[in-house]
């Protein structure tokens, strides 16, 4: 049978791949020299989004254009769902169209503060269905991918995720995200509580998504929560963490429900029974869905 999104797979890993080279010599410069850090001075350039904490500078820009450009040449049909054309304006709606799912870079705070953990994310969907994703790590140079169907890899070789099923003997991964409301702070600090107070063995969050679903897919924590977080930062990392053998959920009743990439957020654990006791601890608060139009 002809492997139809096998071509726009390679496509995306050679993408993610240049597009890691422009973050990593921006971060690595930012890290080692102090004279080109100031003639780079427009280039490290910090502008905000949704909140003043919400960060984002010309690399982001210009590495979603490069991502885009090289996409459009070969594939000119599919769209896009980018995180900076939608800050731009674009709308964020997924159809059924094979649509590229773009986050430039994950970790844009890491990115700017020179902290080691930055991440190109690139999913694709077709029918709404996640059909591969590519997670770049750039510093750390690996490359992440899954198929549907067909796994999850970190430079070729195989990834499964932990099957550790005692949360008491677990680390979990969450991040606190970039709104600074008082009452949402409050929200996320009672979740972290509750967790924490399992209690688990740690928590840990490396500052991007699509970093932690592949901490996930790699066996390193048995879980992943975050409320806030958008479609593109998850698309990708939560293919690669089911074709691990993970599990996925929305934080809705007992269950969770199913992980909706538009909803803002999400479980990503190593197995049911984990993702499910993470779901009953933390409170289910629902921000602005990515596909409401009125959202910005
Ligand atoms: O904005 P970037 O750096 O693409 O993505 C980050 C989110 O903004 C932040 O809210 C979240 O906590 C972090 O995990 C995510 O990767
Ligand atoms: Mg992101
Ligand atoms: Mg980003």
């Amino acid at each position: 049978m002809v492997d139809v999104w096998q071509t726009a797979m390679d496509h995306a890993v050679g993408a993610a791949r240049r597009a890691g080279q422009v973050c990593c010599s921006g971060a690595l410069i930012r890290c080692v020299d102090q004279v080109v850090r100031e003639a780079l001075q427009d280039d490290r350039k910090v502008m905000t989004k949704s909140s003043s904490v919400d960060l984002v500078t010309q690399t982001d820009q210009k590495v979603e254009q490069l991502i885009i450009q090289s996409v459009k040449e070969k594939f000119p049909t599919h769209r896009f769902i980018g995180e900076e054309s939608v800050a731009a304006g674009e709308s964020c709606v997924l159809t059924d169209a094979p649509t590229w799912i773009i986050d430039p870079i994950d970790g844009t705070t890491n990115f700017v503060h020179a902290f080691p953990f930055v991440a190109v994310s690139i999913g694709f969907s077709v029918n709404k269905q996640v059909e591969f994703g590519v997670v770049f790590s750039c510093l750390e140079d690996k490359m992440f991918t899954a198929r549907r169907g067909k796994g999850a890899f970190c430079d070729g070789e195989p990834l499964q995720v932990s099957d550790q099923e005692d949360i008491k003997q677990s680390i979990i991964a969450t991040e606190f995200g970039s709104s600074r409301d008082p009452e949402a702070v409050d929200r996320i600090f009672s979740s972290l509580r509750n967790v924490l107070c399992i209690p688990v063995h740690g928590v840990r969050g490396a500052g991007t998504a699509a970093i932690n679903m592949c901490l996930v897919a790699s066996g390193c924590v048995e879980a992943y929560y975050e409320i806030g977080i958008h479609v593109w930062d998850i698309a990708a990392g939560s293919l690669i963490v089911s074709e691990a053998g993970g599990v996925l959920m929305d934080v809705d009743g007992k269950d969770g429900g199913p992980l909706d990439l538009m909803s803002r957020r999400i479980v990503a654990a190593n197995s049911r029974t984990i993702a499910e006791r993470i779901v009953r601890e933390i409170d289910a608060f629902g921000p602005p869905r990515d596909d409401e139009p009125l959202r910005r």
